[in-house]
Parts: C-alpha cells; structure tokens; sequence
C-alpha cells in the first residue's frame, strides 16, 4: 500500500439527465503506483476519457457522477466531484491531450506560457525567474536551444516539440499525478518515441502518469501496468509483463491480435497467435 498514491473507486459517470441518462463508466477502480506508468487501453468509447477527464477534476457539462472516490494511503478519501477533489486536482494533477494547439495559446510565446503556469502553482513567483526555471526545465528534457523556444510561439514549433512544451506546462506546477490522453496520437512515429521517453524520465523521476492510449504498442513500449476498459467497465488489470505473456480477458486477447507484429507478416498475423 506504502507505493500506492491514489485508488480510483467505485466511480460511475453518466452522461445526460435521469431518467433518460446513460451510465458510461460503470463501477470502476484503478490503483496508481507512485513513480509508475499506468495505461488506460479500451477502443473508442469505452469510456477512458470520461474517467480520465473526472478524475483531473473536469468533467463535461452534460455528465455526471453518480459514484466515486479517490482514496489515498492512511485513509484519506476525497468524494470524485467535491469542492475538495477540484482542490486537489488544481495543485496535484497535470493535463496533457492528445492535440498540442488545443492546449496551447496561439497568440503568447511559448516562455510566456510557460513562466504563467509557474506564477499560477506559486503566486510569489516572479516572472523573471518563472522564464528561468522554464529554460531550464527545456534543458532538462533535452531541448538544447531553449531560449529560441521560449521566444517562439507555438505554430513556430514541431508537433513534438509542441507537445513537449505541453508536458513542461503541466509538470511546473509539481503534480504527483499526470494525466495523458493519447499524448502521441497526433504525432508520427519518431516524435511519438521521444515523447514516450520524455514520460518514463518523467515517471522515474516519481511522479505517477496515468495514460490513455488505443495503442498497445504504446503499452508495450512505456507502461508498467494496465486496465482494460471495455464498454465503461474495467475488464482487466494487470502488470504490463503478465498481460502481454498470458491476457486473461477474451476482450484483451482480441486487442493484443490486433497489434501488428514484425516477426510474422501480416495476412498470417491472425493465424500465429
Ligand atoms: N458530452 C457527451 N455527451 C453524451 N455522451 C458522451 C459525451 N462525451 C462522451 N460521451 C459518450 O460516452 C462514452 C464514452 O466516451 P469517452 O470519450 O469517454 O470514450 P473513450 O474511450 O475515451 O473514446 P475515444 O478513445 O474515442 O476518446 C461514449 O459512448 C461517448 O459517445
């Protein structure tokens, strides 16, 4: 338990109003280790964002949550919606989507930005030294030339590059806990590496990512371990290793099919596995 940082429980989202509502989260629990990557895997609709986007605190305004807390180790517990989790959410979760634009303004240069969302996690932080923690925070993940990104504004900047700027935002503010819906979706394969890279430096450094992907190579290659959502219900969990050797759920084994592979060529793929 001491590992653990925050247990998803019993949480149920609907969408709509009662009695016409429709349940698309139902009864689900997810246990975050600290310092871990866990994967959220599920084709569309499943429900992995409504669960991800509750659990960061924002939630559509047509949904609702009918059930659901977020316990934490020594019995801590905070009810999914209160005033109390939006508190928590503000000062402890980061925000990463799959779309860099969406969450950048495309009118501020980049250092801008990022030196806001310093001044915002620390109101006594100056904008002189929020700019210098954001250099440096760049060159830490590797983005050599910081001070011509922190000057440019983000259409000036690759997908990539963009998107890392968006994940420099949300660790800033030294959340225990990021949330990445399909962070390498809109990305092609090269930047997708550097971005999974990016989050396993992040996750060894302790923070605890919670990411949603449709991609099983994605979950290959960064997760350590995983939950199965299938119709808004978790079908499966387990440590990324054991999934992958022997899936249980019928439902995973059909994911896992339909994750090419390079050692048998395609048109044999479904007869190898
Ligand atoms: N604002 C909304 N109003 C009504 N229903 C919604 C709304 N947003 C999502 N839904 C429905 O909730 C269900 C779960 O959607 P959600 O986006 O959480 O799934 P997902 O697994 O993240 O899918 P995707 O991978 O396509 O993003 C779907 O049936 C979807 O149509």
């Amino acid at each position: 338990m001491e590992d653990i940082l925050v247990e998803l429980q019993q949480v149920t989202i609907a969408y709509g109003s009662k009695p016409h509502d429709t349940t698309v989260v139902h009864d689900v629990g997810i246990s975050l280790r600290k310092g871990s990557i866990h994967c959220l895997v599920g084709e569309s609709g499943s429900g992995k964002s409504t669960l991800a986007y509750t659990t960061a605190g924002l939630l559509g305004k047509h949904a609702h949550i009918e059930a659901g807390q977020l316990s934490f180790p020594g019995g801590r517990a905070l009810k999914l919606g209160s005033e109390a989790h939006k508190s928590w959410t503000r000062t402890k979760v980061g925000l990463v989507m799959q779309d860099p634009l969406e969450s950048l303004h495309p009118l501020y240069r980049v250092g801008a930005q990022m030196a806001e969302a310093y001044c915002l996690a620390d109101r006594t932080e100056k904008r002189a030294s929020a700019l210098q923690k954001a250099g440096a925070l760049l060159r830490r993940m590797g983005i050599a030339d910081s001070d011509r990104v922190l000057r440019a504004y983000p259409h000036e900047l690759s997908g990539g590059l963009r998107q890392r700027i968006v994940i420099a935002i949300a660790i800033a503010k030294n959340p225990d806990l990021l949330i990445c819906d399909e962070p390498t979706s809109a990305l092609d394969v090269t930047v997708q590496r550097q971005i999974l890279v990016l989050l396993r430096q992040i996750a060894n450094s302790g923070k605890t990512i919670l990411l949603i992907t449709h991609d099983m190579g994605v979950v290959a290659q960064v997760g350590d371990s995983v939950s199965v959502m299938k119709n808004g219900s978790i079908v499966e969990e387990q440590d990324v290793y054991a999934l992958f050797r022997s899936p249980l759920h019928a439902y995973t084994q059909k994911l896992l099919k339909a994750t090419p592979r390079l050692d048998v060529p395609f048109w044999k793929q479904e007869d190898h596995q």
